[in-house]
């Protein structure tokens, strides 16, 4: 679970990015953050991240409050969130296949593990015969495709997404939704920042609305409203 109570963000020149945000974020949850260009989605990202830190109020993940977590527990949060963005950011000089593995081997998997658990992420996302392939071989679709399968090859409670079809044709970003659909109905928490209002409109799902760094709308099944 997520739990932000009255978190605030303001950074050191002055800019108040979020101001006064609650909400909470059920296990198995999938929720939209929607909202105008510099309303403070991507800050919200980076709290939950722990990449930024809230300048009051708490924010609770898995019943911690990520601002009295110690410097060696920082990584098994981050290891309970697999993030993908919208431009892929994959290794260009390894392969499908080892772009995945490199995200095992940092929390020092096994190999036997690494040859397990990366084919079984790649045939999830649909790309078992691009394995061997170098990421400028792959369409966009399928380069987000690679990320998703390395966000997830670990296994984390969470999925966060950050305006992860920016950068996909209408076909390829409605595969990458289905996926992450499939994803959550699998039992990930989904959390998905964008701008792509046919997309939140079609998919009804839970729609948290920030306007100047404030929640505007928090609606159960939602759709995108008219901001922007
Ligand atoms: N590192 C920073 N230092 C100072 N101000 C920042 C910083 N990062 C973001 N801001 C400011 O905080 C506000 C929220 O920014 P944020 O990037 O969270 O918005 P956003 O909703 O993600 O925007 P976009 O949709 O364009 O990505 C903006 O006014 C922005 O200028």
């Amino acid at each position: 679970m997520i739990l932000l109570s009255n978190v605030s963000k303001i950074y050191p020149n002055g800019s108040t990015a979020l101001d006064d945000i609650s909400f909470f974020i059920e296990r198995g949850e999938f929720v939209f953050i929607v909202g105008p260009s510099g309303s403070g989605k991507s800050t919200l990202i980076k709290l939950l991240m722990h990449e930024e830190v809230a300048t009051s109020g708490q924010v609770i993940i898995n019943n911690d409050d990520v601002a009295l977590l110690k410097r060696r527990e920082i990584p098994y949060l981050r290891r309970s969130m697999g993030v993908v963005f919208q431009d892929f950011r994959l290794l260009p000089k390894k392969t499908v296949f080892e772009n995945v593995a490199f995200a095992m081997d940092i929390i020092g998997a096994s190999r036997k593990e690494i040859r397990k658990q990366v084919p079984n992420v790649l045939s999830l996302v649909g790309l078992s015969h691009k394995a061997k392939s170098y990421p400028d071989e792959l369409s966009g679709g399928e380069q987000q495709r690679v990320a998703l399968a390395r966000a997830l090859v670990n296994n984390p409670a969470f999925l966060i997404a950050d305006e992860p079809t920016g950068n996909l044709n209408p076909k390829a970003a409605m595969e990458i939704m289905e996926l992450l659909d499939d994803i959550n109905k699998r039992g990930t928490t989904v959390i998905m920042a964008t701008h792509a209002k046919e997309i939140v409109d079609r998919m009804k799902k839970r729609v948290i609305a920030i306007e100047d760094g404030k929640i505007a709308r928090d609606e159960t099944r939602g759709g995108y409203g008219n901001e922007d």
